[in-house]
């Protein structure tokens, strides 16, 4: 099937794909990546922490690292993310997926009393994606998700920590609007991941339609 995002465009897409630990984002990222192939696109589908030499390190040391230190780790690993696959990927036509990306910079160290501020400093600098997708959930639904999956990290063990984490991507979507980042919520409390990823796709479609015209 023809592209309908990057045939007539050599660049492809950058998409970052955030929200509270267990609102699903590995899993919509999943049905997204189906959708856009069947599409006819070609995707690669990322994560932070990445498979690169930082974000090996950062993941081995996420449960015994704490606060700056981690967030500076996970700061670095996003730059190298960008240089070394994300961009090279996007400039090669690629609709480039990462599960997890600035705004859980801005977000997961504050559970370490990282203030957001300096959060932002670190961050300043990191590639601007096409579209910023962060997923919102009522953190009660959250909270059975993850109990029924299983946490995957210490952020996740804390009683009330998908309240306090709904509160933190408040602020950080806050702040990425208000730098110019274009932003798309998507309340996956409940929607299938089929549906969210439906939504996601169809804005991918009208922003590659924009880019085509301008
Ligand atoms: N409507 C839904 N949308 C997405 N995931 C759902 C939905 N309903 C239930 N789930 C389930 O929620 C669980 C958490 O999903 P997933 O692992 O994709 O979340 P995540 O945000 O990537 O988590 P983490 O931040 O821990 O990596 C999975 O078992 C998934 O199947
Ligand atoms: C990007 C980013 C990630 N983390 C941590 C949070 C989790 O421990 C892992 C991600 O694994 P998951 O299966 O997607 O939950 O990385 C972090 O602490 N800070 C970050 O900026």
């Amino acid at each position: 099937m023809k592209s309908q995002l990057s045939s007539d465009q050599r660049r492809g897409l950058f998409v970052s794909i955030d929200g509270p630990s267990g609102a699903g984002k590995t899993t919509i990222v999943r049905h997204l990546a189906q959708t856009l192939i069947a599409q006819g696109e070609q995707v690669h589908v990322t994560a932070e922490p990445s498979g690169g030499p930082i974000g090996k390190l950062a993941s081995e040391l996420t449960e015994t690292v704490t606060g700056h230190a981690l967030a500076c780790l996970y700061a670095a690993d996003r730059y190298h993310h960008v240089e070394h696959e994300i961009k090279p990927l996007v400039a090669s036509g690629h609709v480039v997926l990462s599960d997890r990306y600035l705004a859980s910079g801005l977000v997961v160290q504050r559970f370490d009393n990282v203030d957001l501020g300096f959060l932002w400093q670190l961050n300043e600098d990191v590639e601007v994606p096409d579209l910023t997708v962060i997923l919102e959930a009522d953190p009660n639904v959250v909270a059975e998700r993850l109990e029924a999956r299983g946490p995957h990290n210490r952020f996740q063990v804390t009683p009330g920590s998908s309240h306090t984490e709904a509160a933190y991507y408040k602020d950080a979507q806050e702040h990425l609007v208000a730098a110019g980042f274009n932003v798309l919520t998507v309340d996956c409390t409940k929607r299938a991941a089929e549906q969210s990823a439906a939504i996601i796709a169809s804005e991918l479609r009208a922003l590659a339609g924009l880019a085509r015209v301008r």
